[in-house]
């Protein structure tokens, strides 16, 4: 997917929501347990329920692979269900030595035909650039991520050519050189909101995916607010706040209502800081 066909779904349906699949067999209601795919199951009336008003999807693949052959085979179903409009990401945070990321590359846009997949940055320019060469598909590299411990090494200071910078400054700057706002876009999480102004500074037209509204209490005013650009430029992703809003029947449907209400907000965002 190109980032013009991204931007036109943004505002065909006034929203940059991603909902996360992280589904996890022990979260999910009881009911679907009897059945043969319950992970399959949930997702596919997830996405049924809530793909009007949403831009992309991410599993986690950590909620697969913990399945083992098992559980890639209900992301491959899942994958199958997402209407071919919607951006896929691949949340799996890899990256190796060149040959190696070559072949997770493989893995992911050829074998399992996701749109984009997350990278760590820490092992540098051979480890990102096997991705790149994909065309269509897009790299996600990590850069400040929402968790507490991204001050152990982001938050770092690095002197470069007599000026201090944190470390994921770094990141962005160095990384824009290996690909473009057409197939890289940086994590940067929603609980850091107060940096996404710097980051705006540093790339000021690549997409950003933004994990941590919600369950991690990130706040999605601040995020838009700084983090909106004139081609919309954010992905802001939701999984537990969304997905598991209720454990009976009804699951999909509260889904439905969680997703419909931050979707809301976000149109009003659009509507004050991108008007059509
Ligand atoms: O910095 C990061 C990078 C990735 N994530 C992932 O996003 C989702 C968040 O799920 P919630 O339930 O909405 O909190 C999850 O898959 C994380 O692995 C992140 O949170 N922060």
């Amino acid at each position: 997917m190109t980032r013009q066909e991204l931007f036109e779904q943004i505002q065909r349906k006034r929203s940059y929501l991603c909902i996360g699949l992280d589904t996890d067999i022990k979260k999910i209601p009881p009911h679907l347990l009897q059945l043969e795919d319950p992970i399959f199951e949930f997702n596919r009336q997830i996405i049924e329920a809530t793909s009007d008003l949403c831009v992309a999807y991410k599993p986690n693949i950590a909620f697969y692979e913990a399945h083992g052959p098992k559980g890639w085979v209900s992301l491959e179903r899942t994958l199958s269900v997402i209407p071919k409009d919607i951006f896929t990401i691949a949340d799996a945070k890899r990256g190796d030595i060149g040959n190696t990321s070559e072949l997770y590359a493989r893995a992911f846009f050829d074998q399992l035909s996701f749109d984009s997949l997350t990278v760590a940055p820490y092992m540098g320019i051979d480890s990102v650039t096997p991705f790149l060469q994909f065309p269509n598909k897009w790299v996600i590299l990590l850069a400040l991520t929402s968790n507490p411990g991204h001050d152990d090494f982001q938050l770092l200071s690095v002197v470069s050519e007599g000026k201090s910078y944190f470390m994921f400054e770094k990141v962005i700057q160095n990384s824009q050189a290996w690909g473009s706002a057409d197939n890289m876009m940086y994590v940067i999480g929603a609980t850091r909101h107060d940096y996404i102004e710097r980051v705006r500074e540093l790339a000021p037209d690549h997409f950003l995916l933004v994990p941590g509204v919600g369950a991690q209490g990130g706040n999605l005013e601040e995020v838009s607010r700084y983090g909106l650009n004139k081609q919309g430029g954010l992905l802001v992703n939701s999984a537990r706040q969304i997905i598991y809003t209720s454990q009976g029947e009804d699951f999909a449907e509260k889904a439905r209502a969680a997703a419909l209400a931050v979707q809301q907000e976000m149109e009003r965002y659009l509507n004050e800081y991108l008007p059509r």
